[in-house]
């Protein structure tokens, strides 16, 4: 994967290093003594350290999980069978329950909801704790955002302008999120990735640890320690994204839609996730926190499976098959017909059912849009609009995702901006409706 969010103006030209500083720099507790550094070909750069620490795990206990994110399967006989839910609760092949991805996932957006849930209401909206300014932190802080700022205005600019219409704090705290899921995607997707260990990304998580003790390692780091300092944003979706990357260096088939929504969730659902807290909820919305938290979520399944849908052909080139393989199989197709990269009728009929499954993911998360705060509302609506049409283009193109990707035009990029701003322009609703608390 590699992150061009509303369809990023890929640059030609270098953007020169000076992100990093010299070993000697220290201010306060910020260790600054890592350089990292934009080069040509889009990459970020990592000279510096890494340090091995402690793991988290999973907790798995939510009963209560809902399967609106469930798949939503039809036999592939043609028989015109009903559309079944599959249920939340799977039995293992020993016979024992256990939980499906959706459940688990929906604990940690329960526990982000239940974090947040004072701060984002508040009449403030979001209480930014001022910044305790040490003699020559202010401009290092404030040279650390910018950085970010640049970082993002490089690699998706159209993203980077929408991010302008929110307030200061905001804008600056989504720049520093934004900048270390990138260089997160980097380790397993940018130029160094062949030397990428889970040793690494232990590491990668020891400094993530480090960035919420308030102890950065690098200016960027700083900035990310800063953001976290002053809005709710939990540890947990961060650890996650690194673990969706250790899944990468191991897993290149995923067996049902339950392993592949586990992975959706950890590299892209956790943005959604993270952003909430920065974005804020409106003052006026009466949705309730886990219902928004929910739609973030549902927004970074659904870019994460259109993007797979669009690079189907390019990760075959890599062996990897980002596709249900139990589905693959119901289609009457194998991980060779991928390889061969013929589309075929059976293809088409199983591209449907993936786009369509996609598309439901975004109708999820198009509920959420308008709750949260209004600033906030028309980047998100812009990328939702922009990446859904993805979807659209693989049907323009007769389902051929593997010599053919699926891009939207820069016309069509235009006209949605107008649109995700009218979109933007909605009020939360006060009528009542199942988003909507009782
Ligand atoms: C406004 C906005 C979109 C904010 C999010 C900003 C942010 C922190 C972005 C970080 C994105 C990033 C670098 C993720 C690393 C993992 C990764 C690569 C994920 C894939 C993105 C695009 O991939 P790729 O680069 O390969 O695509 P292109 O080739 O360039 O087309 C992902 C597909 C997922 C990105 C996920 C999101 C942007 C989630 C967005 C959700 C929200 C902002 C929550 C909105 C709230 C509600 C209530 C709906």
């Amino acid at each position: 994967m590699s992150v061009a969010l509303f369809g990023a103006v890929y640059p030609t030209s270098e953007v020169s290093s000076g992100i990093g500083f010299p070993e000697s720099v220290r201010d306060g507790n910020w260790n600054l003594d890592s350089s990292w550094s934009i080069s040509r070909g889009r990459n970020l750069i990592y000279n510096g350290r890494f340090r091995k620490d402690r793991k988290y795990s999973w907790n798995l206990s939510c009963p209560n999980a809902g399967s609106r994110y469930s798949w939503f399967g039809e036999s592939n006989s043609g028989s015109g069978r009903k559309l079944s839910v599959v249920s939340s609760m799977v039995a293992s092949p020993a016979g024992e329950m256990m939980l499906t991805s959706e459940q688990k996932v929906y604990d940690v957006v329960l526990k982000q909801a239940a974090l947040v849930k004072r701060q984002l209401r508040s009449n403030d909206n979001l209480e930014v704790k001022p910044d305790i300014v040490l003699p020559g932190s202010r401009s290092l802080l404030s040279e650390a955002y910018d950085r970010c700022g640049e970082v993002c205005a490089e690699y998706a600019k159209t993203f980077y302008l929408g991010t302008m219409l929110m307030t200061p704090e905001r804008r600056r705290a989504i720049w520093a999120i934004y900048v270390w899921c990138r260089r997160t995607d980097e380790l397993v997707d940018g130029p160094n990735a062949s030397h990428i260990t889970p040793d690494a990304l232990d590491r990668w998580e020891a400094r993530l640890e480090d960035v919420f003790r308030g102890r950065p390692f690098d200016m960027l780091d700083a900035a990310l320690s800063d953001t976290v300092s002053k809005f709710p944003v939990d540890i947990q979706p961060f650890i996650d994204m690194i673990e969706g990357m250790r899944m990468d260096l191991w897993k290149s088939r995923y067996k049902n839609f339950d392993e592949l929504y586990l992975y959706c969730y950890y590299v892209a659902g956790t943005v959604g996730l993270m952003s909430v807290p920065v974005m804020g909820i409106a003052p006026e919305s009466q949705a309730t926190t886990e219902s928004v938290y929910n739609a973030a979520l549902a927004l970074g399944i659904a870019n994460q499976l259109t993007n797979i849908l669009r690079d189907v052909g390019e990760d075959a080139r890599r062996g990897r098959i980002y596709l249900p393989q139990d589905e693959l199989v119901q289609a009457g197709l194998s991980d060779d017909d991928i390889f061969a990269g013929k589309v075929t009728d059976k293809w088409r009929n199983f591209m449907k059912k993936q786009i369509t499954r996609a598309r439901k993911f975004f109708d999820d998360a198009e509920k959420g849009v308008t709750q949260l705060s209004s600033a906030s509302r028309w980047p998100v609506w812009a990328s939702l609009l922009l990446y859904r049409q993805i979807l659209d283009e693989i049907e323009v193109n007769d389902y051929n995702n593997f010599t053919r990707r699926a891009y939207v035009s820069k016309p069509k990029k235009i006209l949605s901006l107008p649109i995700a701003y009218a979109k933007s322009l909605v009020p939360p609703s006060r009528t009542s409706s199942p988003f909507v608390k009782a």
